[in-house]
């Protein structure tokens, strides 16, 4: 309707079928819009391509920048305050100091902006530490993608490989990975995220995939177990079959789940594991058992270069608070003191690890030699008892403990060996459980203060929340 007034004041002698003729596409009839319109429609346009260009960029380097930063300086930080390039208060000093109207001040200013902008990340709630990131010359800087990237490994192996100054590609369907998980990458120039389910093709240029695409919680891979398994299967077919176009090295993140309920402890990667083909995990395992098959078959018939990560309990900030798993029940429970819920009668074991950890196991095989699959987990091995116990007391807790039914074909003992990891690809864990669950205590408090109340997921299977 403003159109058609402006169009209508600028030319009043028309007649209404002339102007009915201006409403419609002007490419059917160029020469009578030409004539009736003038320089007139051409200066429209100009300004209000000039607008949008002025208002683009006052979104994105002013407007944009000065609320997240407001954003993070309300948030209640989990790593505690880095030195800030900058804060709003700055921001609003500087931009009183510029004299009025001074447009190259201010031009400057969003340079200097835009600078900042393209060499770090911005803090969120989730991730209030400012990231920076290197400038790598082009022949080092490689093209990674990253399937799952937006879930809770995933977006900390995307922290690294964006630290590193590298072109990060996320690929995620956003079923159990969460957008405020790399939130604070999404401005930054090297930083990609595509909305997509891995069980469909997609088409990318990359140099290295890392392929983390599934859910991995008991309760979120058993809600869907025909989805888990088209993601382990079809998903690694698909990218698999990306490595193989473009020559990229891919690295599965397979799981110590493919060891079944093992009867050999600690356990080997040469174990073959002792799994149900039929039972409620088996989606999982299963998928991740022909998962592995798939790589050394493509590997073997096509020659593409694979690395297999078998990973074991990792626990860490970013956890979805829903998803159901001991870690972060246990610490969810305590800090609420409502009952720790114990499924069976605890002395099943687990062995935790840090996340730093296993990105940085990820990301030492990634870049290695070594090609067969190798154990990513931390030795320090815990009865699930003991491990309430041991959050109940860090956390200084008035909770109770409820035993409830021991789940299906859940695996009564687990623990990596990791000497081809320390061997072949020279890692071992750095951060002890203890310090791990200080940081990840704190990061579940930060996420209860600002959720008021979590009620944990219990046994069985469970549709991740948002
Ligand atoms: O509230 C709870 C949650 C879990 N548990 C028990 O704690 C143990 C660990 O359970 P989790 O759900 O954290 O993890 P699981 O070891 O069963 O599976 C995990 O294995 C390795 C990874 O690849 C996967 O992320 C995940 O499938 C199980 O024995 C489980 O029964 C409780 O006793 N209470």
């Amino acid at each position: 309707m403003a159109r058609l007034q402006l169009r209508a004041g600028k030319s009043p002698a028309q007649s209404p079928a002339e102007r009915d003729n201006q409403t419609l596409p002007q490419r059917r009839t160029p020469t009578k819009s030409t004539s009736s319109s003038g320089g007139g429609m051409s200066s429209f346009f100009s300004r209000q391509s000039v607008m949008m260009l002025a208002v683009g960029l006052l979104t994105g380097y002013v407007i944009l920048p000065i609320f997240l930063i407001e954003t993070k300086i309300r948030g209640d930080y989990v790593y505690g305050r880095l030195p800030q390039i900058t804060t709003s208060d700055e921001v609003i000093n500087r931009s009183r100091m510029l004299p009025e109207n001074d447009r190259s001040a201010a031009l400057e200013r969003l340079m200097e902006d835009r600078d900042v902008m393209a060499h770090q990340s911005l803090p969120t709630s989730t991730t209030p530490q400012i990231m920076r990131t290197k400038t790598l010359p082009d022949h080092h800087r490689k093209k990674i993608l990253v399937t799952g990237g937006a879930g809770f490994v995933g977006s900390h192996l995307v922290d690294k490989l964006m630290q590193q100054g590298h072109e990060v590609i996320v690929v995620d369907n956003f079923f159990t990975g969460q957008k405020k998980n790399i939130a604070h990458w999404l401005h930054h120039p090297n930083f990609s995220l595509v909305v997509h389910d891995v069980t469909e093709e997609i088409m990318l240029e990359v140099d290295q995939i890392y392929h983390l695409a599934c859910p991995a919680s008991p309760p979120h891979y058993q809600y869907n177990p025909v989805k888990t398994i088209k993601t382990s299967t079809m998903g690694t077919l698909n990218m698999l079959g990306l490595a193989k176009r473009v020559k990229a090295r891919i690295l599965l993140t397979s799981t110590s789940e493919i060891y079944g309920d093992p009867q050999e402890h600690p356990q080997k990667e040469s174990y073959w594991g002792n799994v149900n083909t039929v039972g409620p995990r088996s989606c999982y395992d299963e998928g991740k058992r022909v998962a592995e098959t798939m790589m050394y078959s493509y590997k073997n018939q096509n020659h593409v270069e694979v690395r297999v990560a078998r990973i074991f309990n990792t626990f860490g900030p970013r956890m979805h608070p829903n998803d159901g798993r001991v870690v972060s029940n246990f610490i969810i429970q305590a800090l609420q003191n409502k009952d720790m819920t114990i499924y069976g009668a605890g002395e099943q074991t687990r062995s935790f690890q840090y996340v730093s950890d296993l990105v940085e196991g990820l990301h030492a095989l990634m870049n290695g030699k070594y090609d067969m699959p190798v154990n990513l987990g931390n030795p320090d091995e815990y009865s699930v008892k003991d491990f309430a116990e041991y959050v109940h007391k860090m956390t200084e807790s008035q909770s109770k403990i409820e035993f409830l039914p021991k789940s299906q074909d859940d695996p009564s003992q687990r623990r990596p060996d990791i000497t081809t990891a320390k061997e072949k690809i020279g890692w071992e864990p750095q951060v002890t459980v203890e310090n791990g669950l200080k940081k990840t205590i704190e990061y579940f408090q930060s996420v209860l203060d600002e959720a008021g109340e979590i009620i944990p997921t219990g046994p069985g299977a469970a549709k991740p929340e948002a």
